[in-house]
């Protein structure tokens, strides 16, 4: 985490501004907040104003705006509610933004080849898919990523590349489901058939998007062009696509 808080005092103002940068969460906060201070216990009445903006994936979203504050001496708490404001949101990352659960999912891409596996258990069972799984505590996405690989397919990644970052959005969970998409074309060992997966070579003319989820066929082509993307897909009755956006970006990290 980047941040800074710095504070000023000029005629009778005070003003703070402070920025925290979240690189991990694609995630930056931001404040102002000026106040002039009650004069005495007699007259506690002071005016606020606070300014908060969360900017996720180049998305801002204004979180707090005060224009008038009453507070008594020192019980302005930041983000406490006290007061008269009725706008004011939060300063608290995890009440603001939805929570966000991290996968993993591997794409071998080998002599014209895309190696998919049946699913056979589980969620997304009965669809073929590259390979992964939630990231686990400790460990990092590119971990998983490699662990989730051998464990389904059994072959180990020895070039694997993030190359991007879809986020599923369904009607009937609040959690944001973040999926970290490796490609790889370089590998060691022979996939075989794990408990959870049944792999097989697909021609990259004869992807088998019937039997897949209904967002492969919009980043597939860009993954086995070349290219980094982000993308954002809404479900609704866990597998029907019923909105999505996608764009290619520079870098994914
Ligand atoms: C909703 O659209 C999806 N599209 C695609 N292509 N892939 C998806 C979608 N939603 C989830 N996935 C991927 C992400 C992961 O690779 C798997 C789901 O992982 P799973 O639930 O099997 O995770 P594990 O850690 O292996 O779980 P268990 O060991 O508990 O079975 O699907």
């Amino acid at each position: 985490m980047r941040s800074f808080i710095k504070t000023f005092q000029t005629h009778g103002f005070y003003l703070a501004v402070g920025l925290w940068k979240y690189p991990q969460a694609h995630c930056t906060v931001s404040f102002r907040i000026c106040w002039t201070p009650a004069r005495n216990s007699r007259s506690p009445s002071s005016s606020f104003v606070w300014i908060g903006a969360i900017e996720r994936d180049g998305i801002k979203r204004l979180v707090a705006k005060s224009e008038r504050f009453l507070c008594t001496g020192q019980t302005m708490a930041i983000g406490s509610g006290e007061g008269t404001n009725q706008e004011l949101v939060s300063t608290n990352l995890e009440e603001t933004l939805p929570a966000r659960k991290l996968l993993t999912l591997v794409i071998i891409h080998h002599e014209e080849k895309v190696l998919l596996g049946m699913k056979k258990r589980g969620f997304g069972k009965g669809y073929y898919n590259g390979f992964g799984g939630k990231v686990e505590k400790g460990e990092t996405i590119e971990e998983a990523a490699a662990r989730e690989l051998e464990e389904e397919s059994g072959v180990t990644a020895t070039d694997m590349e993030k190359r991007g970052i879809l986020t599923f959005h369904f009607d009937n969970d609040p959690v944001l489901w973040e999926v970290h998409v490796f490609y790889v074309t370089k590998f060691l060992g022979d996939p075989y058939e794990t408990e959870e997966m049944a792999p097989s070579w697909f021609s990259v003319a004869d992807i088998p998007y019937d039997t897949m989820w209904a967002d492969d066929p919009l980043w597939y082509p860009l993954l086995l062009t070349g290219q980094r993307f982000k993308g954002d897909f809404f479900f609704t009755n866990t597998t029907t696509l019923t909105s999505h956006s996608i764009g290619v970006v520079e870098s994914v990290s």
